[in-house]
């Protein structure tokens, strides 16, 4: 894990008096169900979050919070077994029409017109997302074509264009090559132009750079800020990496056990987390600057298996704020600190005046 740049910086409350932002995508109380032989697990458990047109909102919180299914709904691919258990996922669409995505056929011409064109992902694998006997032209030149409906020359064209952006070198030669004459640095770039080749509005990035050495994650990281500023993309990047965040995110949602427990700018969150879970994993990464022997905190426990729910706050035995008699008994609810700001934490009521 890399260490967080600037952990001190001043808070940035400047989103909170200035007019929010315009979502592309507004998703309020999602619940999402995966059925498994041990019974359904609720991997999503009623998140409210938005994408901000030209945002980046980055997903946080250690492996089962839910993270991915969360990223999977908005294109309404889940696994098999899952479903949309409740609440609605609104994406604007290009006339400015309001696109509920939960209520699509996720095997639907319209939702199958979204994915590619104006939402895309990548993930963790890219090996996963690309075919291993089709070379990269052929794998990107089709997809191009259907969606933006160009002739075989202009798709090529645009493919080159697009690998050639994600610095691949000599482009026009590597379109001929198959997924495993690339390392997987590039393969990765391969998948961002792919990803990117429909000029998508939305993308969604689940741990693009986790399986990448420090170097290739912080180009691709750039490279993603560079396509966010020329094109206006908004982002959606899942990572447990906080160093990741510090870089790349304009806003955060902490997740623990398919909930989202605070949520705010990056300044906020880094500057001044009220969250017990959400300061327990800034105390978890090195910080620089710091000094040599400074310890890092592991997060005590585990996180519960999703069969297996705490009473109350979630968070409770793990929490070393916990309030005997209250933690484990009441459900915290939302409380609002801003427009944006909200943090799932009995401590925090009252108008969130008191830390955590
Ligand atoms: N295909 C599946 N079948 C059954 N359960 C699943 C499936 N995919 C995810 N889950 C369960 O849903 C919950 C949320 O998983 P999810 O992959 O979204 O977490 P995550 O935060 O992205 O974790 P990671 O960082 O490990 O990917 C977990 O309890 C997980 O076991």
């Amino acid at each position: 894990m890399r260490p967080i740049p600037m952990l001190e910086r001043a808070p940035d409350f400047s989103m909170n008096v200035a007019a929010p932002p315009e979502a592309l995508v507004t998703v309020q109380d999602l619940k999402v169900q995966i059925g498994t032989d041990d019974g359904v697990v609720r991997a999503v458990d009623g998140v409210t979050f938005d994408v901000p047109r030209g945002r980046t909102l980055c997903l946080v919180g250690e492996s089962g919070s839910g993270k991915s299914i969360t990223g999977r709904a908005l294109m309404n691919l889940l696994p098999p077994s899952g479903r949309i258990a409740g609440g609605r996922i609104t994406y604007s669409g290009r006339s400015g029409e309001a696109i509920d995505i939960g209520a699509l056929d996720p095997r639907g011409k319209q939702i199958r017109s979204l994915r590619g064109k104006e939402i895309s992902l990548i993930s963790q694998e890219p090996m996963a997302a690309l075919s291993p006997v089709h070379t990269i032209g052929q794998q990107i030149v089709p997809v191009v074509r259907r969606h933006l409906g160009l002739s075989k020359r202009e798709a090529e064209a645009r493919a080159v264009e697009m690998l050639g952006r994600v610095g691949i070198p000599r482009p026009a030669e590597r379109l001929g090559n198959y997924p495993f004459e690339f390392s997987g640095g590039m393969r990765q770039r391969v998948c961002i132009a792919l990803a990117l080749s429909c000029q998508p509005r939305l993308l969604i990035a689940d741990e693009p750079t986790t399986a990448l050495d420090v170097t290739t994650q912080a180009n691709i990281i750039d490279l993603l800020q560079e396509l966010q500023r020329e094109d206006g993309l908004s982002i959606l990047f899942i990572t447990h990496d906080l160093g990741v965040v510090a870089e790349i995110a304009d806003d955060v949602a902490v997740m623990y056990l398919g909930k989202i427990v605070e949520r705010g700018t990056v300044d906020e969150i880094f500057a001044d987390p009220r969250h017990p879970y959400t300061q327990a994993l800034l105390k978890s990464v090195p910080r620089l600057g710091a000094g040599r022997n400074t310890r890092l905190a592991a997060i005590r426990g585990m996180v519960p298996s999703p069969f297996d729910r705490p009473t109350g706050c979630d968070f409770h035995p793990r929490c070393d704020l916990a309030i005997k008699g209250l933690c484990e008994s009441e459900d915290p609810g939302t409380t609002m600190l801003g427009p944006r700001r909200d943090v799932r934490c009995v401590l925090q009521r009252n108008g969130g005046a008191g830390h955590a």
